[in-house]
């Protein structure tokens, strides 16, 4: 089974309805999405969209998926994404791909933000999956030191041997926690460091998640 296609797609069957502005995540499992709310759209559904990434902007574009400016809409209904790892609480870890500033921002800002995952996704406890922090380039060793205080390993993200940079011209550290007994505090607290733009810990903000259980059935919790 194709557990990202299913829960993907699922997503788009169970919460889109015509008229609705969505908050379009990014990456591998909700690409599955977008790909269906472009054949709802194809179908007569009036759909727009607002983008998590370059990367998403470029994808609705292809699919002929109407994209807003997020300075002009009135109202997002719904935010639909994938995530790393999400344990029982609906704490998630975002950022594999490093959207997670453009990403957070959108699913505040909706009135419903729903999780794609495969069942690999679903933890007892978050920090298997490095935790990404999005910081500026001014100063980013500094910010490393401060965020290393924190008990965590850190390695600057790098793509084709160079720095990895995001759609806002910052650098990705990802930051390998041992344990992560309090990710609501720890969420706060790296977020105070000056340097740190935001992290990738997604606290309270998830209402549903789509995932596949052990019957292979897509279900929604
Ligand atoms: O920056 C990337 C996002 O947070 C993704 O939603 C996350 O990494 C999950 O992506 P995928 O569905 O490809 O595993």
């Amino acid at each position: 089974m194709n557990e990202k296609a299913a829960v993907g797609e699922r997503a788009a069957e169970e919460y889109i309805k015509d008229g609705m502005v969505v908050g379009l995540g990014t990456g591998s499992t909700v690409y599955y999405t977008i790909v269906k709310i472009a054949d709802m759209i194809k179908n007569g559904l009036t759909i727009s969209g607002v983008a998590t990434s370059v990367q998403t902007e470029n994808l609705a574009k292809s699919l002929g998926i109407p994209l807003l400016d997020l300075n002009t809409v009135q109202k997002i209904d719904i935010a639909i994404d994938g995530a790393d790892e999400i344990d029982p609480q609906f704490c998630a870890i975002k950022g594999g791909g490093g959207a997670l500033l453009r990403e957070k921002l959108i699913a505040k800002h909706a009135e419903k933000f729903i999780v794609v995952v495969d069942s690999h996704k679903i933890v007892q406890q978050l920090g298997g999956f490095p935790l990404p922090v999005e910081v500026v380039p001014f100063g980013a060793k500094l910010t490393e030191k401060a965020i290393q205080k924190f008990g965590c390993k850190t390695v600057f993200r790098e793509k084709e041997g160079k720095a990895f940079v995001t759609d806002n011209g910052n650098y990705i550290i990802d930051c390998y926690f041992s344990r992560m007994e309090k990710p609501k505090e720890l969420a706060m607290a790296l977020n105070g460091i000056p340097g740190v733009v935001e992290n990738g810990l997604f606290i309270n903000m998830v209402h549903h998640v789509i995932t596949v259980d052990k019957k292979d059935k897509v279900i929604v919790l």
